[in-house]
C-alpha cells in the first residue's frame, strides 16, 4: 500500500464543524463546513444537539476527503480541535446524549459559582486549575446536569454515563462508529489542553483533582482518560470514513491556533479575531498564574511526561468581531462585514468618538458582567464613518488590554515581553484593524499565509504522532508571512488613546 501523505482535521467550532484536508507542507487541499443550530430555550442558556455535532463533523470529513479526491487510506492521521468547555454527557451502551450540549457561553450555572465563590474556593481553584470561577467552564456544567438530569447521577456513579466535551465525544463516535456493534471499541478519552477547560483538572499535575471531584460531586467513573495533545488514542471505525484511521492530535481550539500559529516556546502570542478575541502567551513548560485577570492554561503538550509541560495565559474578548455584525444588522450602517474597512477609512480618525461593545459585559482584564455598552463622546460632527472606526477600534483597544495585562504578568515573572502578535480568524482579513492594532501595541502584527491555523494546529498534532511531520523545526519552518504590520504611532500617543480607552470602560461599568 502507498504510503499515506494527507491529513485530516476536524475543526467542531461553536458556529459550525469544519473539516480540512492538509498535505504534508501543511497546505489546505480541500475543505468542507456546515453551520450548526443554535438552542437558547431560556435566557442565558445556549445549546447545541450533540447528535449534530457528530453528524455534522462526519459529514463534512467524507466532503472534504471526496473533495481532494482522497479515500481514507490516504489520510496518515486525524486530529480533533474543538470549541472548548462545551459539556456532554451520554450513555455509554445506548450512545445516546443523556441532554443537549451546554455550550461554553451558557450562564446558568452562575448561583453554582456564586456558592463557590462565597464558600472560599475560588483561590484553591485558581491555584490547581488556573481558572477563575465561572459558568465558563465545564465543571458547574457537568454538576448541573448530574443534579438536573432524572437518575443521572446513580448511573454515572455506576459508570454507565460518560462525560465530554467535544473532542471526547467526536472521538468516541469516531472511534466507536454510528453502529451499536462496533461501541465497544469507542475510546473515551480527552487531551491536556481540553481537561485544562473543566476546573476538574489539577494542571501540575496533569491528573483530575479528587478535592475538586468531591467539591463539585462529579464520580471519576464519568471522566475521561488525559492524554497528550499529539499520540494516537484510537483508530476511527471502518465504517465512518471507509477505513480504519489513527487519531493522533487532540486539541481545544485555542490551543491548536496557538500550535499553528508555530507558537512554541514562552513570550510567543496569537490573537483570533472571530466573534470575540482569544488571545493567548505561551509561557514554556512554567505554569504561570495572573494577578491582572487573565487564565492560566495548558497549551498543546507532547509528551506526557514532565517534558512535555507547556502552558499558556489566555484572555477572552467576548466581542469582536461581532461589533461588525452588530453594525451589519443592528445599526443597518453596513450591508456586508467587508464594508465596515472603507467606512472606517473614509475618515482620519474616530472624531474622539469611544465605543464599548459591552453588549454581553466585559471579558478578560476586566471581568465586568454588569457592564453595558457605550458610544462616547459624540459631537454634531459625528458620522457613522467615525462609529464604524470607533467600533473597529474597540476590537483593538480590549485585544491591547489584554496583551498590556499579559506584560504585567511577564514582568512580575521576569520574563521577557511579546514582541509581535501573531494573528488569524475571521477578522483579521482587515487591514485596517491589523494596522491599529500594531500602532496601539507598538509591536508588529503578522499574519501568516494560511489562516485556517486552529485546523493546522490539529493536522500537525496528529502529523507529528505519526512520523509524516517531523518534528516543531519543520512546523516552524512551514509557517510563512503573509504580511507584517509595523507600529507607527510613538509611544506617547498610544498611551494617551489607551488612556481614553480605559476611561471610557470605567464608564460603562459605574452604572
Ligand atoms: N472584513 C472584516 N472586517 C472586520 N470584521 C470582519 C470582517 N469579515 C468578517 N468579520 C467578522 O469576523 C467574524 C467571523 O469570524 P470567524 O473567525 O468566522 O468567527 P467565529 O469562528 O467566531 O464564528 C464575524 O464577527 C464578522 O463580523
Ligand atoms: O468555536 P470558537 O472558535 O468560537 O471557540 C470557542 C472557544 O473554544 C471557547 O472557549
Amino acid at each position: 500500500m502507498a504510503r499515506a501523505t494527507h491529513l485530516l482535521a476536524l475543526d467542531q467550532g461553536t458556529s459550525s464543524s469544519r473539516s480540512i484536508v492538509f498535505d504534508r507542507e501543511g497546505r489546505v487541499v480541500a475543505s468542507a463546513q456546515r453551520e450548526l443550530t443554535q438552542h437558547y430555550p431560556r435566557p442565558g442558556w445556549v445549546e447545541h444537539d450533540p447528535m449534530e455535532i457528530w453528524a455534522t463533523q462526519r459529514d463534512t470529513a467524507r466532503e472534504a476527503l471526496a473533495r481532494a479526491g482522497l479515500a481514507a487510506a490516504d489520510v496518515a492521521a486525524i486530529g480533533i480541535t474543538n470549541q472548548r468547555e462545551t459539556t456532554l454527557l451520554w450513555d455509554r451502551r445506548s450512545g445516546e446524549p443523556v441532554h443537549p450540549a451546554i455550550v461554553w457561553q451558557d450562564r446558568r450555572t452562575e448561583p453554582i459559582c456564586a456558592a463557590l465563590r462565597d464558600g472560599g474556593h475560588a483561590e484553591a481553584i485558581r491555584a490547581r486549575t488556573g481558572l477563575v470561577v465561572d459558568p465558563y467552564f465545564s465543571g458547574t456544567k457537568l454538576q448541573w446536569l448530574l443534579d438536573h438530569v432524572p437518575g443521572a447521577r446513580a448511573r454515572a456513579e455506576a459508570g454507565d454515563l460518560a462525560f465530554g466535551t467535544v473532542d471526547s465525544w467526536l472521538l468516541w463516535r469516531l472511534t466507536g462508529g454510528d453502529d451499536p456493534a462496533t461501541r465497544a471499541q469507542a475510546a473515551h478519552a480527552t487531551d491536556v489542553s481540553n481537561a485544562s477547560r473543566t476546573m476538574l483538572f489539577d494542571v501540575h499535575r496533569n491528573d483530575w483533582d479528587e478535592d475538586l471531584l468531591a467539591l463539585l460531586r462529579v464520580p471519576r467513573a464519568v471522566l475521561p482518560a488525559v492524554h497528550p495533545s499529539s499520540g494516537v488514542v484510537g483508530h476511527s471505525a471502518a465504517a465512518v470514513l471507509g477505513a480504519a484511521v489513527p487519531v493522533g492530535g487532540i486539541a481545544g481550539d485555542q490551543q491548536a491556533a496557538l500550535f499553528g500559529q508555530a507558537c512554541f516556546r514562552a513570550g510567543l502570542a496569537k490573537n483570533t479575531y472571530g466573534t470575540g478575541c482569544f488571545l493567548l502567551m505561551h509561557t514554556g513548560d512554567q505554569f504561570r498564574p495572573s494577578a491582572n485577570g487573565l487564565v492560566s492554561t495548558a497549551a498543546a503538550q507532547l509528551d506526557a511526561g514532565p517534558a512535555g509541560r507547556a502552558y499558556a495565559l489566555e484572555g477572552s474578548v467576548f466581542i469582536a468581531g461581532a461589533v461588525v455584525q452588530w453594525l451589519r444588522d443592528g445599526l443597518q450602517a453596513i450591508r456586508a462585514s467587508a464594508d465596515v474597512q472603507p467606512l472606517a477609512e473614509s475618515v482620519q480618525d474616530a472624531g474622539g468618538v469611544m465605543l464599548v461593545p459591552a453588549f454581553t459585559g466585559l471579558g478578560a482584564p476586566y471581568w465586568q458582567p454588569e457592564a453595558r455598552g457605550a458610544i462616547v463622546g459624540l459631537t454634531r460632527g459625528t458620522t457613522m464613518a467615525h462609529i464604524a472606526r470607533a467600533a473597529l477600534e474597540s476590537i483593538a483597544f480590549q485585544s491591547a488590554a489584554l496583551l498590556q495585562a499579559m506584560g504585567r504578568d511577564a514582568e512580575a515573572a521576569g520574563a521577557a515581553p511579546v514582541s509581535e502578535l501573531r494573528v488569524d480568524g475571521g477578522a483579521s482579513v482587515n487591514d485596517l484593524l491589523m494596522q491599529i492594532q500594531a500602532d496601539l501595541l507598538g509591536v508588529p502584527v503578522v499574519r501568516p499565509q494560511v489562516v485556517e491555523t486552529t485546523a493546522l494546529g490539529a493536522a500537525s498534532l496528529a502529523g507529528l504522532a505519526v512520523g509524516l511531520t517531523a518534528g516543531l523545526d519543520e512546523l516552524a519552518a512551514q509557517w510563512r508571512i503573509d504580511r507584517r504590520f509595523e507600529p507607527r504611532w510613538p509611544r506617547e500617543r498610544a498611551a494617551e488613546a489607551m488612556a481614553r480607552w480605559e476611561h471610557a470602560v470605567r464608564q460603562t461599568v459605574a452604572r
